[in-house]
């Protein structure tokens, strides 16, 4: 699945940015709290205005601080995916149980410095997890090639059957490191700038989703 990332949008066309993109399969909208990590972005009445719009289910990643305050609005707002940080939270199974009791999937989020390791028994709890593969908080990073053996060890336990989730990576997604992260496992991608930087989205997304397919079968 494709998953343009919001933050590389033109936020003043909100509306018409989610229409570009329709053929998408999930819309990303990264919630940023100044707390969490260093940059604001938009909350929950913003998040309600563009799902009452949006052709594409959204995606909501929880980048803020107490994620259990706020996950299960998101939910009930209509969300398909809601994502919390992992560092953020102290009990994440119950953030997944309030998220999916809202109706949507529940996802949890590692930083590139945060191992798998400690949560694959919590995992058991979530529909989804987020690997990020830049330091969470801007748009227009490079991707980490070194977070790549966490999305494999991720892969593998769906693989035998442990977990049953989506792999989903997020951060520096392009035409070329969308092969080596569907090579290693992940079946969700997240693209800002490689989406809305290019002269045309549904080209952007049609390509990505080539590559990605053609990398996944390889
Ligand atoms: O969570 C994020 C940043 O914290 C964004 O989803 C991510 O950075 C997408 O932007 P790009 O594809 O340009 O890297
Ligand atoms: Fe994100």
């Amino acid at each position: 699945m494709i998953a343009p990332s919001l933050l590389s949008a033109d936020f003043a066309r909100l509306a018409d940015e989610s229409q570009r993109v329709a053929d998408a399969d999930w819309l990303h909208f990264d919630v940023m709290d100044a707390h969490f990590v260093p940059n604001l972005t938009f909350g929950l009445p913003v998040m309600q205005a563009v799902q009452a719009v949006s052709p594409v289910p959204l995606d909501c990643h929880l980048m803020i601080d107490a994620p259990e305050r706020w996950a299960p609005g998101y939910a009930e707002a209509g969300a398909r995916n809601v994502t919390v940080h992992a560092e953020a939270c102290t009990d994440p199974r119950a953030v997944a149980r309030d998220i999916r009791a809202a109706g949507a999937l529940a996802g949890l989020a590692l930083k590139p410095g945060t191992p798998l390791e400690p949560y694959v028994e919590v995992l058991r709890d979530f529909d989804t997890l987020l690997v990020m593969t830049v330091e969470p908080g801007f748009g227009g990073q490079e991707f980490i090639t070194e977070v790549l053996p966490k999305v494999r060890r991720a892969r593998e336990l769906v693989g035998t059957g442990h977990l049953q989730l989506f792999v989903e990576v997020d951060g520096g997604i392009n035409a070329d490191t969308i092969e080596q992260a569907a090579e290693a496992g992940a079946d969700v991608f997240v693209a800002g700038s490689a989406v809305y930087g290019a002269a045309d989205p549904a080209e952007a997304i049609a390509a990505l989703r080539k590559r990605a397919a053609a990398a996944m079968q390889g």
